[in-house]
């Protein structure tokens, strides 16, 4: 990939106490790029995530942000790192005892000295970004699924931010409110000049909007490219992951070690 990398992650491991989550990881996303990370079930998408927005420290290797290292900053550098970063979380929660503007208005009045005048020019274009200004008077209870994800869209976004990591900003959506967030997702991508990481689930949908997709698998990176390349992958593993198929070389069962028949302390059949 290019070599104006946004985001550097070299050899980084990271283990939960003695537990190895992440081994040997490198990648590397250019700025202004829209990235997907892909992989089972904990497999350790989220982590990655973690570490690049410094909520965890890898034991080894190095997470750089804008050739900042991650793993080494100070509490008022992690803030500072913070301030620039936006997140978009599955279900996207908003206050529920606040209303629209004052939910999206929220980042702006915390981490900002912004006139009230200005926050409410900056909500109105936020909310305008994801189709829904004449929504601020309305409670979050008031609105549909897609509605409050795109609400919390415009508040992950209201500060501008450089990066934005989303895990699994499309769950629980219907596919039209699902099509409407994936779009929204690259159109402020592009607009704003953001880098963006994307931890998902849905393969579909993700290859029409990103520029590259990491799998990861067992802590590892096993595989990238681009939606064409992904697509047109002959490896089983990524063709069993694009067809959504249950079996394949990643197995539908967990490996036990004894035989149903030993649990349930029966004689195996020849
Ligand atoms: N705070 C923690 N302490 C100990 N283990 C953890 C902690 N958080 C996550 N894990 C474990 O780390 C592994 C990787 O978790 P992670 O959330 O990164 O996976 P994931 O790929 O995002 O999974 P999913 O797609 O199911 O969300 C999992 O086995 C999980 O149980």
């Amino acid at each position: 990939m290019s070599s104006d990398s946004f985001i550097t992650l070299r050899n980084v491991s990271f283990a939960y106490n003695d537990r190895p989550i992440l081994q040997d990881v490198s990648l590397s996303i250019p700025r202004g790029k829209l990235v997907a990370i892909m992989g089972g079930s904990g497999s350790g998408k989220t982590t990655l995530l973690r570490l690049i927005s410094g909520q965890i420290r890898a034991q080894h290797g190095e997470v750089l942000v804008d050739g900042r290292d991650v793993g080494h900053m100070n509490n008022s550098e992690l803030y500072q790192h913070r301030r620039r970063m936006g997140m978009l979380f599955q279900f996207g929660a908003l206050f529920t005892d606040l209303s629209v503007f004052d939910n999206v208005a929220f980042p702006l009045r915390e981490l900002t000295r912004l006139p009230e005048s200005v926050i409410a020019d900056l909500v109105l274009l936020k909310l305008s970004a994801v189709g829904l200004r004449g929504t601020e008077r309305l409670m979050p209870a008031e609105l549909s699924g897609g509605m409050a994800r795109r609400i919390a869209l415009a508040r992950a976004m209201a500060l501008d931010p450089q990066l934005m990591l989303y895990d699994e900003p499309f769950t629980g959506l219907d596919p039209i409110s699902l099509g409407t967030i994936a779009l929204l997702i690259k159109k402020l991508n592009d607009a704003l000049g953001t880098t963006s990481i994307m931890v998902t689930h849905d393969v579909h949908k993700s290859l029409d909007i990103v520029d590259h997709v990491y799998f990861v698998a067992n802590g590892r990176i096993v595989a990238e490219g681009t939606p064409d390349e992904v697509r047109h992958a002959e490896s089983p593993w990524l063709a069993q992951f694009v067809a959504g198929e249950p079996d394949g070389p990643v197995h539908f069962a967990y490996p036990a070690s004894t035989s149903l028949a030993q649990s349930f302390g029966l004689r195996e059949q020849a």
